[in-house]
């Protein structure tokens, strides 16, 4: 029987112990689409996920095709050295490995961003998802860490240097990336200037890290290690260990393609409020995580989004020429509630946020 104990007040489901699936973590409906590769296999088929070289004079154009017809492509040339990535994957499996009560000391309390658990999504689903996880700020997690290793020993120290050094890199990873993605919309050096100075978003730029352990499953056909979603801040660069399992939706005829591992390469995710900042050309990607049968699987999410406070609303650039902007302007918690709203009806955030609800809401008696 899989076990399930109390720790520091939380259920906690032992993974390791599981000889099945029990009907808690079974998920309905995992296979109404069939699974397609998006690797190597599948150039020319349509379902290769698009690679961008970030080196390649073409780069920008391959960002806007990608953004626009997939919401996701792989980041290669990034200059992250392999070395770290490997240090970092390594220092995360010794965390997932530590003993269920230590990682439950640093349980995330209801509401709150940070801490160990079910992914922040699930408290939107009755069923359980087949993975843990831990979210911490990179700006604070010497102090964050703590809670896992109150002692500060060697392992303390080993995670915090390496995430460090790679939250460096990726913050400026990121920068060059946003940078991309305003040639990609078609701005102008000029006008990239003129929108950083205005609306500040890379120099405002917060990052969160979540770190994502998908346990071996006893019946991976049965269970699912994250839930169908779309990340819901600017962008997101996941860092998928050498064990695949993520997968992104695409329509026309429905189906998931599963995205290769490619060892030093991120996959970069378009989130909801990019959709919304670029007034819907570059959309966000409703992906998945699923899990295996022989082999536990790491993943690293780094998300990029605005401060809590800022407003995002279209670029007045991306709005064509006599149209007015097709979304309201909201912030990232905000669009937070919105989405938890539209988990319950069924509906889409995005919809909800979108001009038109926000027309009809002010004048509810218009025919
Ligand atoms: C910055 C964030 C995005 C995220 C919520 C969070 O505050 C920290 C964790 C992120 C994550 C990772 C797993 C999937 C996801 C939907 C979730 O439940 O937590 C994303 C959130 C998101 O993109 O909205
Ligand atoms: O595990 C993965 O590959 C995907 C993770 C993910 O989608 C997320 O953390 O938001
Ligand atoms: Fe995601």
């Amino acid at each position: 029987m899989p076990t399930a104990s109390h720790l520091n007040n939380s259920l906690y489901f032992d993974f390791r112990a599981a000889r099945r699936v029990p009907e808690t973590h079974a998920w309905p409906g995992l296979h109404e689409h069939p699974v397609v590769d998006g690797g190597g296999a599948a150039a020319g088929t349509g379902d290769a996920v698009p690679v961008v070289d970030v080196r390649a004079p073409d780069a920008a154009a391959r960002v806007a095709r990608a953004a626009e017809q997939w919401g996701a492509f792989l980041v290669t040339g990034h200059g992250v050295p392999a070395s770290l990535l490997a240090r970092v994957e390594e220092r995360i499996a010794r965390m997932f490995a530590l003993p269920a009560a230590e990682k439950m000391r640093a349980v995330r309390a209801p509401g709150e961003a940070c801490g160990y658990g079910s992914p922040p999504i699930s408290s939107s689903f009755s069923k359980r998802m087949w993975s843990e996880g831990y979210t911490f700020s990179p700006v604070s997690l010497r102090s964050d860490l703590r809670r896992l290793w109150p002692k500060a020993g060697d392992d303390y120290r080993l995670f915090c240097d390496v995430m460090e050094e790679f939250h460096k890199e990726m913050r400026q990873l990121a920068d060059k990336l946003l940078e991309l993605f305003l040639r990609a919309l078609g701005l102008t050096g000029e006008q990239i200037a003129g929108v950083q100075a205005e609306r500040k978003i890379g120099e405002t730029m917060t990052a969160t890290m979540h770190l994502n352990w998908y346990p071996r499953c006893p019946d991976p056909q049965r269970a699912l290690g994250l839930i169908a979603h779309t990340d819901s801040g600017f962008f997101t660069f996941v860092l998928q260990s050498l064990v695949p399992g993520l997968q992104l939706f695409r329509r026309g005829p429905d189906r998931w393609v599963a995205v290769p591992a490619v060892p030093g390469a991120f996959v970069v995710n378009i989130g909801d409020l990019f959709h919304i900042l670029t007034n819907g050309r570059f959309h966000s990607v409703y992906h998945r995580a699923v899990v295996n049968h022989d082999r536990d699987r790491i993943s690293l999410g780094y998300f990029l989004g605005p401060p809590p406070h800022v407003k995002v609303a279209p670029l007045t650039e991306a709005v064509p020429r006599g149209r007015s902007p097709a979304y309201r302007a909201v912030t990232w918690p905000e669009y937070m509630a919105v989405r938890k709203k539209a988990f319950t009806t069924g509906g889409s955030a995005l919809k909800m946020v979108s001009a038109s609800a926000a027309a009809a809401a002010a004048e509810p008696d218009a025919l």
